[in-house]
């Protein structure tokens, strides 16, 4: 057989059956890309309709480059060719796989599969983060990879020989066929307009599937301004099923009744199917009135509009009803923000390349419950772009782990923090063990909201990074990956000092570069990346027991020899074995709940973010647990330098911020950064005392009322209630009017907030007043 005949039957046998088939060719990068040109002009399929994801520019159709797969996704192509000759990334696979029309061809190029995961690449450079490099990278993915595509049916493999000159000669050396002899597919019915539907007809009849036909039916809920609680519609579905399609026949519809809907999705270019099909069923009524980068009008008034999802959260011009598209991709905080506005669908894929629709389910579905909305769940489940069943699909689903999931809540239901064991998660013992893997991959992808494949190949092979888990019964219920960071040579340090970016080492550039600390890059620290445990036994202590267990097994470091340090760890083998650890640290976003979880562990706040994470909205807080002296005095410096700045940036770029979440991360601030005395003069304490017995005012001395409320919210000794504190942020540190205070709090008039100010700084006087202070409280008695 020949390569242009395996790849004519390879494509026969594809349309036969309205699947893909894979072809994967091996060899030298110059001949495996001439030999996918043949195979793809013989297998007769469209030029115009195929893709190359690659380094080489040379190809005779459409060519991206290798970090620009994300153009690939919602794309539907007759072939696409992945040259993993430069980079290949598991995020370019799943990125691409999703791409191939049913009846085409996935081409993987690839050096000699024998000796893959022993040669680096462009993408094995991105997790050589500094003082480790590119040798330190291990090849445990692609080692992985390879097994799977040997594996699985319906991927042909064939060796190109170096010299290869044609596609008709013994230059290709088939190893596997691919072929499956597979069912031919059943024609597909067009589904019917479903009776009493309140869209119009031709809106069904541009569905391509009963299912998806189904779900505009359920999306006729987002017209209904009038119910008592608004509806949420849940749509999921695995990647192709046309759910994002199934919003925009919902949203065009909606649009020509003259309803205003606001769409959301964390990268606009995801949403270009949406808004085709908006526009097409506009088009198709001759109902258009106009169409922008971000905007398509209908002449009723109505329109179909984008906006970034923390703007969009906030309910832009109050729109009639709200599309999130890829809500897993978003995190939970974000997403219940759109359960105070208008009926609202929410998009997610269930095995997706980022974010998964488990996580979503596991994280939202308490706050649906808890809200007022009527809960609407659709799924699709029939595959529109191939059959359901294809063998590229599972073989991709297998190799990315994308529907890796966690244990099953009845097997873990029991575990304590008694029963549980510590264990560190080498590669090498997941490797060994698929259930392990699955399981510790599906807990990590619910830990973050932005978990994607290349993640899995971090897990594996990234030198600097190291995993831990608690086990019940086998079982992984908690797990924690941690990032090795810091230890940088002068050299390094001077550079990031300078401006320029050090990969992989979130806390020490920080430090560096944007604190100004010259030495911040100097102790080793290591960064806690992700944390989950199980939902099913949360906030029974198991969390706080693996930070517990971590710390010990770091802090006996503490002895160690100091010199086997900075650049010497990457010779010491992977995460630098054997080295002392200085701190245990985390940066992550800023949610009230999060922050009691870190502080309660003993992590202590030294830097919030002023500028707000893209997609969450969220500001980032950091906070470090020191191990060593050396970094006590890290952290101690950080605290003192934190607290210097707070009042500056509180009432500046974070006047906005939660105040629950200026009063914890203030809370969780070192009580040594606090000096101690306050520092107010003698008339100062008078305008304090003064204002607790119902006179003066706040602007009489504003200074010293920030310097006390920074004081009390760090040490708590006035103990303040909740409220008092909230009151105490929002007025004195993020300096709010008075009518914005008491609409926050729900006071009924300002004179109310103003008397809860005064009683407010009466305990502040009785923990921090001086004597002279104290006396002149006697004045109003
Ligand atoms: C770097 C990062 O990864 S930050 C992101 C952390 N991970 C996540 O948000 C993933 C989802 N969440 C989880 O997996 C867990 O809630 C964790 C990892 C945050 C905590 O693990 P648990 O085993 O529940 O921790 P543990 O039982 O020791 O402590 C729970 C305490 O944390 C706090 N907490 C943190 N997050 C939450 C939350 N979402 N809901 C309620 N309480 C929370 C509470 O103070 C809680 O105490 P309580 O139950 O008495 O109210
Ligand atoms: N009703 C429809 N009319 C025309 N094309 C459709 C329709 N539904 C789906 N498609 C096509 O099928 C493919 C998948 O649809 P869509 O993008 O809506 O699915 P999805 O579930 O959101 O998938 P993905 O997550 O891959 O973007 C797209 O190429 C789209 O053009």
């Amino acid at each position: 057989m020949t390569l242009s005949s395996l790849a004519a039957d390879l494509r026969a046998e594809a349309a036969r059956a309205n699947e893909r088939r894979a072809l994967v060719l091996t060899g030298d990068a110059d001949a495996t890309r001439a030999a996918a040109v043949d195979a793809i002009e013989a297998a007769g399929l469209p030029i115009p309709d195929c893709t190359a994801v690659s380094a080489a520019e040379d190809w005779p159709f459409e060519h991206v480059g290798p970090r620009k797969s994300r153009e690939l996704l919602g794309r539907t192509q007759q072939a696409v060719v992945l040259d993993g000759h430069d980079e290949c990334s598991p995020n370019a696979i799943g990125r691409t796989v999703g791409a191939v029309d049913g009846g085409g061809l996935y081409i993987l190029l690839a050096p000699d599969l024998d000796s893959w995961a022993e040669r680096h690449d462009a993408f094995d450079e991105t997790l050589a983060v500094p003082p480790f490099g590119v040798d330190d990278v291990t090849g445990q993915f692609r080692r992985r990879l390879v097994a799977t595509l040997r594996e699985h049916p319906g991927i042909a493999i064939c060796d190109v020989d170096e010299n290869y000159d044609g596609p008709e000669e013994n230059a290709v050396e088939i190893q596997d066929d691919g072929l499956t002899d597979p069912w031919p597919a059943r024609p597909r019915e067009p589904p019917e307009p479903p009776e009493g539907a309140s869209f119009p007809d031709d809106i069904y009849r541009a569905c391509e599937t009963a299912d998806q036909a189904d779900a505009v039916r359920e999306l006729e809920a987002l017209g209904n301004t009038a119910a008592e609680s608004a509806p949420a519609v849940i749509v999921e579905a695995d990647r192709g099923r046309g759910k994002s399609s199934a919003a925009g026949l919902a949203a065009g519809a909606l649009a020509r009744e003259g309803r205003d809907v606001l769409v959301t999705a964390p990268d606009r270019r995801g949403t270009y199917e949406l808004f085709a099909r908006a526009r097409e069923r506009l088009e198709a009524a001759d109902a258009l009135a106009g169409a922008g980068e971000n905007r398509i009008a209908a002449d009723s008034g109505g329109c179909v509009r984008f906006a970034r999802p923390p703007e969009a959260a906030d309910l832009p011009d109050d729109p009639d009803a709200v599309v999130v598209d890829e809500a897993a991709a978003l995190p939970v905080s974000l997403l219940e923000r759109f359960l105070d506005g208008p009926p609202v669908a929410f998009c997610t894929t269930v095995h997706g390349y980022e974010g998964a629709g488990r996580s979503f389910d596991v994280r939202f579905r308490s706050s649906l419950a808890d809200s007022e909305r009527e809960v609407i769940d659709i799924r699709l489940d029939e595959p529109i772009r191939y059959a359901a069943g294809d063998p590229v699909e599972s073989w991709a689903f297998r190799a990315l782990l994308l529907d890796a999931r966690p244990p099953v809540d009845q097997l873990v239901a029991d575990a304590t923090p008694e029963t549980v064991e510590y264990e560190e998660l080498t590669p090498e013992r997941l490797l060994a063990d698929e259930h392990l893997l699955r399981e510790a991959f599906g807990l990590l992808v619910l830990a973050h909201y932005r978990t994607e494949p290349d993640d899995l190949v971090r897990l594996l092979d990234a030198p600097n990074l190291t995993c831990r888990a608690l086990l019940h019964e086998g079982r992984v219920v908690s797990i924690a990956l941690l990032a090795r960071e810091g230890g940088l040579c002068e050299a390094t340090r001077e550079r990031v000092y300078r401006g320029e970016r050090v990969r992989g080492n979130m806390l020490p550039d920080v430090f560096t570069s944007q604190l100004r600390d010259q030495d911040g890059g100097e102790p080793v620290g290591y960064r806690v990346m992700r944390i989950a445990t199980h939902h099913a036994v949360r906030s029974g202590g198991l969390g706080s027991r693996l930070l517990g267990e971590v710390e010990a097994e770091f802090r006996a470091s503490e002895g160690r020899d100091a010199d086997l340090r900075g650049e010497q760890v990457a010779h010491a083998g992977r995460q630098g074995a054997g080295e002392r650890v200085d701190y245990l640290g985390v940066g992550y976003g800023a949610t009230p709940e999060l922050l009691d979880f870190w502080a309660g562990n003993g992590y202590r706040t030294v830097h919030l973010s002023t500028t707000k994470n893209d997609a969450s909205g969220e500001h980032s807080a950091l906070m470090v647990r020191p191990l060593t002296d050396t970094g006590a005095d890290l952290a101690g410096r950080h605290a003192t330098w934190f607290r210097e700045r707070a009042t500056g940036v509180i009432t500046g770029p974070l006047a906005g911020v939660d105040p629950d979440v200026v009063r914890r991360a203030l809370r969780a601030v070192d009580d040594e950064a606090v000096p101690a005395e306050a520092g107010l003069s003698e008339r100062d304490w008078r305008v304090v005392v003064d204002a607790a017995n119902g006179m003066g005012s706040y602007h009489a001395a504003p200074a010293a009322f920030t310097e006390l409320a920074l004081r009390e919210l760090i040490l708590g000794e006035a103990d303040l209630d909740a409220e008092a504190e909230r009151l105490l942020v929002e007025k004195v540190l993020q300096n709010r009017e008075w009518e914005a205070v008491a609409d926050d709090l729900d006071h009924v008039s300002t004179r109310m907030t103003m008397r809860a100010f005064g009683d407010a700084c009466e305990p502040l006087v009785e923990a921090y007043g001086t004597a002279a202070a104290k006396a002149h409280r006697g004045y109003w008695e």
